[in-house]
């Protein structure tokens, strides 16, 4: 079974992905930690994000065997994978990867941006998880609060709007809800009601195939 999970920044995706990939006994992909490691490859060889080629060469050379997710996962890099993921040819790079990993046995849990729209058009299960950009930012500031840092929420807020914007709006395997994706709005729910309501599309999925 392949669960396909595409949403924002910070509506819980990745937390949902991981209580799922548990709950069903499945590998799990961040494919956000791609273009995070494409953005940061490119920042630590000294090149502008603007630079095509050299993002196209990070992704082509990228070595998930050296990631360090708790430095991938900053707010600055966050915001620099979204410039980079508007490259055709950073994403194009990356998508044989994204196949493999789909196409284990068992199948897998992939969260991203277009995972139910371009990468794995036919999953079985498509969550489009959201949340209001309030939401989303509060959501953000605490986690950031955890880590020891003191973010600036209005910053916060004003980037995540900023990074809804450019992938919503590239041309490039935009930020879209599937036509046959379920709507999950987590902004009102714990993560503990997310997670229920995600199992109950799941369960309904598979009870329409069974029928
Ligand atoms: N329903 C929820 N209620 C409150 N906090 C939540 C909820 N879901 C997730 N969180 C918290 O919000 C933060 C962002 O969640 P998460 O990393 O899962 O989002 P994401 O969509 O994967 O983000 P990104 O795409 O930017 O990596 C985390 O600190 C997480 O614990
Ligand atoms: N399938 C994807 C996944 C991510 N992106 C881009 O990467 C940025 C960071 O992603 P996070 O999920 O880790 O926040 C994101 O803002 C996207 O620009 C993507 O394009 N496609």
């Amino acid at each position: 079974m392949i669960i396909a999970i595409d949403g924002p920044a910070a509506s819980g995706k990745g937390t949902l992905s991981k209580k799922l990939a548990a709950q069903y006994g499945l590998p799990h992909l961040d494919t956000g930690l791609l273009y995070r490691g494409v953005a940061k490859s490119v920042i630590d060889n000294g090149a502008g994000l603007q630079d095509r080629t050299a993002a196209e060469k990070a992704a082509k050379s990228l070595n998930l065997a050296s990631f360090d997710e708790i430095s991938l996962k900053s707010h600055q890099v966050g915001d620099a994978a979204s410039v980079v993921s508007a490259y055709p040819e950073v994403r194009a790079a990356l998508v044989d990867l994204q196949h493999r990993f789909a196409a284990q046995p068992k199948g897998a849990v992939i969260d991203g941006r277009d995972i139910g729209t371009v990468i794995c058009p036919n999953a079985e299960v498509k969550i489009f998880v959201t949340a209001s950009p309030e939401a989303r930012a509060e959501r953000r500031v605490l986690e950031l609060r955890g880590r020891g840092e003191a973010p600036d929420a209005a910053k916060i807020l004003a980037d995540i709007l900023a990074r809804d914007e450019r992938d919503r709006n590239r041309a490039a395997s935009p930020l879209i809800q599937a036509d046959d994706a379920h709507l999950l709005d987590t902004t009102h729910l714990s993560i503990d009601a997310a997670f229920q309501a995600a199992i109950d599309i799941v369960e309904a999925v598979r009870a329409g195939r069974r029928a």
